[in-house]
């Protein structure tokens, strides 16, 4: 398995502004899928033509295992860098059939081996026995798994997706998604999964890069992004976040308009913000409560709700998950409880 390293790397595609990769820096243990999520704009398909080949880097150094592909000096071609890529939609050649599809990387190969290769792929994505069929006689989400197929037969040892679900609708994605992620883990390549979608990105990835002006922001594992984010911008980027101004005490609080909150890190004393996630507050009855505020709207999303509640003393109004069915309705007045701890933010 092979660790993918990306060391200072720089792109501009003009004299002018500021540079799309600014000194990017990524490293992806060998065998992990990876994500590299960021707002439209922020350089992500700049950099997975960059790692793919098609693209020079103005500086820096893209390594894979051993392999210098970009650097100094150097500069792989895109066919001999081991490197298998699931573009977005239309992946496939429409007059091929899918066995043919699969095959097509597979040169060099006797025809009992391309053969049993490409059955091995289709069984590895769930389609044994679709060979042959026409692309067009698949559904979207088969044909994201055939191309899949196509990219992982030549044993890449890194494959780059680049935002793959994006034609899919909502109730297939998931779907689409586990069967994508659970090839990948059996085939052992290292990963790199280009979205914009957060909880895509939370959902399947084992590290998470948000990318923000053409640097990572922050690289971790999905859940300690989601409860640890390394400023309150990717807080916000990858999920909903309440925002508090706070007052850190000496005892591992912070005094909020919501009452005195417990904090993940005791940071001494100073103010700051606080961030919690929605699913942390609580309506609760008004008595019993430290906070306050009145309900200004109710979304009802089936599996949850979002509140939202405007608070005495605070500026901005702040969101309530809650689960299954709620009572409250605009207009009432309502009690809040914290629950868990915070992350403040100098
Ligand atoms: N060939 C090009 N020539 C000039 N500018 C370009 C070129 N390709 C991309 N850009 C600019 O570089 C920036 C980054 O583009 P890139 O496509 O890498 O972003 P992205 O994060 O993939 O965006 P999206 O999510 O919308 O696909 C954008 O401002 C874009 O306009």
């Amino acid at each position: 398995m092979s660790d993918l390293r990306i060391e200072k790397l720089t792109k501009s595609y003009g004299a002018e502004g500021p540079p799309v990769l600014d000194g990017l820096e990524l490293t992806v243990p060998g065998g992990a899928l990876a994500a590299v999520l960021g707002p439209s704009g922020c350089g992500k398909t700049t950099l997975l033509r960059i790692i793919a080949g098609f693209l020079r880097a103005d500086a820096g150094s893209v390594t894979l295992g051993e392999h210098v592909l970009s650097g100094p000096g150097v500069q792989v071609p895109p066919e001999r860098r081991r490197i298998g890529i699931v573009p977005q939609e239309g992946a496939l050649f429409p007059h091929l059939r899918v066995d043919r599809n699969v095959a097509f990387g597979l040169k060099g190969v006797d025809r009992a081996e391309r053969r049993r290769r490409t059955d091995e792929m289709l069984e590895l994505v769930g389609l044994s026995g679709y060979g042959e069929r026409m692309p067009h006689e698949l559904s979207g989400g088969q044909q994201q798994r055939v191309a899949l197929a196509r990219a992982l037969a030549p044993r890449p040892a890194l494959v780059l997706l680049d935002e793959p679900f994006n034609a899919l609708d909502s109730a297939l994605r998931s779907g689409v998604r586990a069967d994508v992620r659970a090839a990948l883990s059996h085939s052992g390549a290292t990963a790199v999964l280009v979205t914009h979608d957060q909880q895509e990105a939370l959902s399947t990835a084992d590290v998470v890069a948000v990318v923000r002006e053409g640097r990572v922001a922050q690289c971790d594992t999905p859940q300690q992004l989601y409860r640890r984010p390394a400023d309150p911008w990717v807080a916000g980027f990858v999920g909903d976040a309440v925002l508090l101004p706070a007052t850190a005490r000496t005892n591992g609080t912070a005094e909020t308009a919501l009452g005195p909150v417990p904090l993940a890190e005791d940071t001494g004393p100073g103010t700051g913000t606080v961030l919690l996630r929605p699913e942390q507050l609580q309506l609760a009855e008004p008595a019993s409560a430290v906070a306050h505020g009145t309900v200004t709207d109710v979304r009802f999303y089936g599996h949850d709700a979002m509140i939202t509640v405007t608070v005495e003393g605070l500026a901005d109004p702040v969101d309530i998950r809650a689960a299954g069915p709620v009572a409250v309705r605009p207009g009432e007045r309502t009690g809040i409880r914290v629950n868990g701890e915070a992350v403040l933010h100098p």
